[in-house]
C-alpha cells in the first residue's frame, strides 16, 4: 500500500517554525500516545537544538495505560521531561506548570546567576496535524484561544498568552509535517487520522488495523463486534467480512459492504470505541 504525502506548504511551515523557535526557551512537543515514534518528526531535534524540551504524550486516554508508562520511561531515559495527558481535560493540565519549570531549570538557574529576575519562560507547542495542539493550548490556557477541529490543518493566529508569572506561551502551535520514509510509519499515521483520509485506501487501512488488533488486542475486537473465536485464525479480509456481516453492513442485494465496515472499524479505533490501544511499543 502506498501512502502519499505532498509536503507543499510544509516548507513554509518549517520556515515559520524556525523563526518562532528563536523566540522561545522551551519547545513543548506533543506526541500521539498511541504511536509516539510515528507521530514524532525527528527534525524537531535539529530545530529545537539548544532549547529546553518537554514531551507531552497526548491522547493518553485512548492509549494502552501500560504502553503509556513504557513510553514515559523511554523518553525519560533520553533525558526528556514527559507528561501523559488527555488534552481535553483541564485537570490533566495541573502537572504542566511544574513540568515546564523542571524542563527549564537550567535556563532559570542561568538567569539567576546573571541577576535576571522575573523573566518568564517562553514556550511554544509543536506537533503533527491533529495531534491535539489547539486542544492542549485551550485547556492549558483555560480559554478558547486556539481554534480546534478534528480535521488536520485548522490552526491559525499568533500571540503570546501569559499563563502565570513564570510562563508565557505562543498561542500558535508549530505544525510539524509527518515524516515517513518507512511505509509502516505512514500507515500508523493514517490509522491515527493524521493524514487526510482522501489520500488513503480505507479498505486496506482497515485490514492493516484489524491485523494489528487481532494479534495484539483480540479482546477489543471480540468485545466490540462479538466476533466468534474462529474468526481470529483467519486473515484480516475475513475478519473485515465478519465485521460487515455482524454489523449488517450490506449493499443492495445483501452483498457485504466492505467499505462501510472498513470506515466503521477505523472510526471505532480513532474514537476509542475499541478500548485503549497503542499501535507501537518501545523496542
Ligand atoms: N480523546 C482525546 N481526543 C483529543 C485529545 N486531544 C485532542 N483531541 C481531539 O483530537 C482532535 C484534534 O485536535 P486539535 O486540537 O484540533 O489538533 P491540532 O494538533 O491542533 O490539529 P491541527 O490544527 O490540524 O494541526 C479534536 O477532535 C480533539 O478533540 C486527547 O487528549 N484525547
Amino acid at each position: 500500500m502506498q501512502v502519499q504525502w505532498y509536503p507543499g506548504h510544509m516548507t513554509k511551515a518549517r520556515r515559520a517554525m524556525q523563526e518562532d523557535i528563536k523566540l522561545v526557551d522551551l519547545v513543548i512537543e506533543l506526541l500521539d500516545a498511541r504511536a509516539p515514534l510515528s507521530s514524532r518528526n525527528p527534525d524537531i531535534d535539529e530545530l529545537g537544538r539548544q532549547k529546553a524540551r518537554l514531551i507531552i504524550l497526548n491522547k493518553a486516554d485512548l492509549a494502552d495505560a501500560r504502553a503509556n508508562k513504557a513510553w514515559e520511561i523511554y523518553f525519560e531515559d533520553k533525558g526528556c521531561t514527559v507528561v501523559q495527558v488527555d488534552a481535553r481535560r483541564r485537570a490533566d493540565m495541573k502537572p504542566i506548570q511544574a513540568a515546564i519549570l523542571s524542563a527549564c531549570r537550567e535556563k532559570i538557574e542561568r538567569d539567576r546567576r546573571r541577576g535576571i529576575k522575573n523573566r518568564p519562560v517562553r514556550a511554544m507547542v509543536v506537533g503533527i496535524p491533529n495531534v491535539g495542539k489547539s486542544t492542549f493550548i485551550n485547556s492549558y490556557a483555560g480559554r478558547a484561544c486556539a481554534k480546534t477541529g478534528n480535521r488536520p490543518g485548522v490552526t491559525r493566529g499568533n500571540q503570546w498568552i501569559r499563563l502565570s508569572k513564570d510562563v508565557e506561551l505562543l498561542d500558535t502551535p508549530g505544525i510539524l509535517w509527518p515524516k515517513f520514509e518507512d511505509q509502516e510509519v505512514g500507515i500508523r499515521l493514517a490509522m491515527l487520522g493524521s493524514i487526510k483520509d482522501d489520500i488513503l485506501n480505507t479498505d486496506e487501512l482497515s485490514m492493516r488495523l484489524l491485523d494489528c488488533l487481532s494479534a495484539r488486542y483480540p479482546e477489543a475486537l471480540k468485545e466490540r463486534y462479538q466476533l466468534p473465536e474462529e474468526a481470529y485464525g483467519k486473515g484480516p479480509a475475513e475478519i473485515l467480512a465478519e465485521v460487515a456481516r455482524l454489523r449488517n453492513c450490506l449493499l443492495k442485494g445483501s452483498e457485504l459492504d466492505y467499505g462501510k465496515a472498513a470506515r466503521m472499524v477505523i472510526e471505532d479505533f480513532r474514537c476509542g470505541r475499541l478500548g485503549r490501544i497503542t499501535l507501537e511499543l518501545p523496542d
